[in-house]
């Protein structure tokens, strides 16, 4: 930008009282934003200007980063500095770094012996731990270590038998679970392989948070911490080093079981529990188009604004609430400008954490509602209903045929 321009542009941006409109800012790319006050109106009028070189035809929100994104449409108050822009550039570039480590080191199969037959080590990244032979597949733990998390993480996989003889790539459900659990939780308790084997789907299950990562106090509280990663990548100390659960579900863990198995990348679908309801949730609206559905048992739907969200959020993302509204359903669902995205939410209406305000489904479903019907959300209130593994196992069958519908296509 050059002097005068750029002279001209500080001086749009003083907030003079005759001013109607001042100059905001301009994202990397020389796009420039600029807001508007309206008299009588109850919000600012907010504009982008394109830069110069672009044509009409390419005018598109999605040339414009999130960041504005969200800005424009009011999710966030203040504008995005340039250098919380670049370091957005600099996390993608890490991550797209270690994608491309993974997918090299991964592309071995992994060791399908148990520990202290075959098993060697420096030539596997996925260790088996144990397997077991379950209606018509198998049901294997894996551990391996992560780069997102710096410490071995462990998963669980079901396994149909047209998989395990990798002649046909079948399509793959990702479950995310609650506080408290590990990878065992819902494999074990869920009652989904029956369902899962009849549609021919695989499994996986991942920890809910780093285990042993020696930040002290880990486990000092069963809200934060160790079984309580909140599928966030923390950005404060102690947290940040280890405490990457979004990375690791959505970008780690994914490659890796797409590099391993005989899986269809391109027919993914995601569901969780509480915690893991918000997890589901947030990856799927934070990544249109990626899943094909998303579903939640009794989800945690606007973290921002209760005990379950607020706690975990002000720790792993330091105070500025902004920050939260990335992880948040109830804010993201706000602007979701993606593909169609069909979701399935139960909620049982004796559950306590529902009663005592943890969950608020209704927020979501209100905010649903400005979502330029890209969600198809059907949300069920279950009478009689609380929070455990009894409940879920009770829709499990619902939801598996729900995300068959969408994977099968
Ligand atoms: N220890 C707590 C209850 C913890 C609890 O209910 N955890 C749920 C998930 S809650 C939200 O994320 C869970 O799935 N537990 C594991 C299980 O196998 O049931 C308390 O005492 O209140």
């Amino acid at each position: 930008m050059n002097l005068l321009r750029s002279v001209y542009l500080r001086w749009k941006a003083l907030r003079l009282p005759w001013r109607k409109e001042i100059f905001a800012g301009s994202d990397l790319d020389g796009n420039l934003y600029f807001e508007r006050f309206v008299r009588g109106a109850s919000r600012t009028r907010r504009r982008v200007i394109y830069r110069k070189d672009l044509s009409i035809s390419e005018y598109s929100d999605k040339i414009i980063p999130v960041q504005w994104q969200a800005w424009m449409r009011h999710t966030r108050q203040q504008p995005p500095t340039v250098s919380e822009l670049l370091q957005d550039i600099r996390r993608q570039e890490r991550i797209a770094a270690n994608v491309l480590k993974l997918a090299e080191t991964n592309s071995r199969k992994p060791n399908t012996s148990l520990p202290g037959e075959k098993f060697q080590p420096e030539n596997c990244d996925l260790e088996l731990v144990s397997k077991n032979r379950c209606f018509a597949g198998e049901v294997r733990k894996y551990r391996h270590a992560s780069v997102s998390t710096k410490c071995t993480m462990s998963f669980n996989i079901y396994l149909p038998d047209t998989a395990l003889s990798n002649t046909t790539k079948v399509p793959v459900l990702f479950y995310l679970s609650g506080l408290t659990c590990n990878e065992d939780n819902m494999i074990t308790k869920g009652g989904a392989i029956p369902f899962l084997s009849s549609e021919c789907i695989a499994l996986v299950v991942p920890d809910t948070s780093p285990r042993s990562s020696g930040i002290e106090g880990e486990d000092d509280d069963w809200e934060l911490g160790t079984g309580a990663g909140f599928y966030v990548d923390a950005t404060q100390e102690p947290w940040r080093n280890h405490y990457n659960m979004y990375s690791y579900v959505q970008t780690e863990l994914q490659q890796l079981v797409f590099s391993s198995f005989s899986i269809d990348s391109t027919r993914v679908s995601i569901f969780g529990h509480s915690m893991g309801g918000h997890g589901a949730l947030i990856l799927s609206l934070r990544n249109p188009g990626y899943y094909k559905s998303a579903s939640a048992f009794a989800p945690i739907c606007h973290p921002s604004t209760s005990n379950w969200g607020q706690k975990q959020f002000k720790a792993y993302l330091g105070p500025n609430t902004e920050d939260w509204a990335k992880y948040d359903a109830t804010e993201l669902v706000k602007t979701y400008d993606g593909p169609e995205l069909p979701i399935l939410l139960d909620q049982g209406d004796s559950d306590q954490f529902y009663t005592n305000k943890q969950l608020q489904p209704s927020h979501f479903v209100i905010a649903t509602k400005s979502s330029k019907n890209a969600i198809q959300l059907q949300d069920r209130m279950q009478p009689g209903y609380d929070h455990s593994y009894y409940f879920i196992q009770t829709f499990m069958e619902d939801h598996i045929k729900f995300h068959a519908r969408y994977l099968k296509n």
